[in-house]
């Protein structure tokens, strides 16, 4: 579906229109989950994460049949500040990779039978240094929330985006002080592996563009101080939002994508879990301001959607249990 918004604000209106789980569905998950042959609450959080996935497809035995993995790209002109241990064309060296099948998403997606998609965005027109002026303009932000809406096949019944973009750990901590305010060194950490001076660098980048920045909306955070792949998460995001299509949250860039849409919009992640804890300092309070508990916590500190492909593998598990066993009665075992 090509996507239906032209503007921030009907990209907006869009994502606000979307409608919610299958409440009926959810409850017969709910009294199917209580028949299956453990004890109550014996496979604890995946439970509840099959009934979760069961409201999404509207079904008491959801089945995940079609995973998709979207990687973005982008380039970042904060690059100029020092703010990563790598140079900016290792984005689109890495997109080759990808490409070629050589990164660690590609072997993650093929472990969990996932479609690997990698979308790159205008690489060769990094996105503005935010210290100096709005990362980009309203089309191309708008630009990239149409990719990343239309790299959503239609056939997807689970939703993983992940990211790759030089400079990127730096972007994400803009938005997540620009959102849920605190100083920059709460929201900057040491990305690609950054030593102390570059990670003052970072905070000292984060510090001046917020304050060049002063905007609340959370559509124009994005805009001024985002990136292109990061707008592409956010509008395959909204894209699943609306489809009903559960998806998983990976790493901080991700969540910072993530956090723009559940600012724009009560509700807008209900159809997402976190799938880990990165090892990048303020993945963790990201988490607890979208009030998402991790499934892993591997100290992954990789991008690429890594985390939250692992746990496509958790939610499979999940809903081939409650899908798959036997009720107590089905197979003649005792109950309590
Ligand atoms: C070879 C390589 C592969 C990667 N895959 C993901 N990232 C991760 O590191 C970048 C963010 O860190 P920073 O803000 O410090 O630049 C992003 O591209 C992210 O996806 C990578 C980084 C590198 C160097
Ligand atoms: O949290 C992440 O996803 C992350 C951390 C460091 C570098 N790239 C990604």
């Amino acid at each position: 579906m090509t996507a239906p918004f032209t503007s921030l604000t009907e990209f907006r209106d869009t994502l606000a229109a979307a409608s919610g789980p299958d409440a009926a569905a959810g409850s017969a998950a709910t009294a199917r989950n209580g028949q299956l042959t453990k004890p109550p609450g014996a496979l604890g959080r995946l439970e509840d994460l099959a009934i979760w996935v069961a409201g999404w497809q509207g079904t008491d035995r959801p089945r995940i049949k079609a995973p998709q993995i979207v990687i973005f790209a982008g380039n970042h002109g904060i690059c100029a500040q020092g703010v990563s241990l790598f140079p900016p064309e290792v984005t689109a060296q890495m997109v080759g990779n990808f490409q070629a099948g050589g990164a660690a998403i590609n072997q993650l997606a093929q472990t969990f039978g996932a479609r690997l998609d990698v979308v790159p965005l205008d690489l060769d027109r990094p996105t503005a240094d935010f210290t100096t002026g709005p990362a980009m303009t309203e089309d191309e932000v708008v630009a990239a929330l149409r990719a990343g809406w239309d790299a959503v096949a239609s056939d997807t019944d689970l939703l993983v985006v992940g990211e790759m973009g030089i400079g990127n750990t730096t972007v994400a901590a803009a938005i997540a002080m620009a959102l849920y305010g605190g100083a920059a060194a709460d929201w900057t950490g040491r990305g690609t592996g950054v030593d102390d001076t570059g990670l003052a660098r970072k905070t000292d980048a984060v510090t001046r563009g917020v304050a060049l920045h002063p905007t609340t909306d959370p559509l124009q955070v994005l805009r001024c101080l985002g990136g292109r792949e990061i707008a592409g998460m956010a509008g395959a995001m909204a894209r699943a939002r609306v489809a009903g299509i559960p998806m998983i949250l990976d790493g901080f860039i991700c969540c910072a994508a993530a956090a723009v849409l559940a600012q724009a919009v009560p509700g807008a992640l209900d159809h997402a879990v976190a799938g880990h804890q990165s090892a990048e300092g303020a993945h963790a309070r990201l988490l607890a301001q979208l009030d998402k508990a991790p499934l892993l916590s591997l100290g992954l500190r990789l991008g690429e959607g890594s985390g939250a492909a692992l746990a496509i593998g958790v939610v499979q598990a999940a809903v081939n249990c409650h899908s798959g066993m036997m009720t107590f009665a089905e197979a003649a075992v005792s109950t309590a």
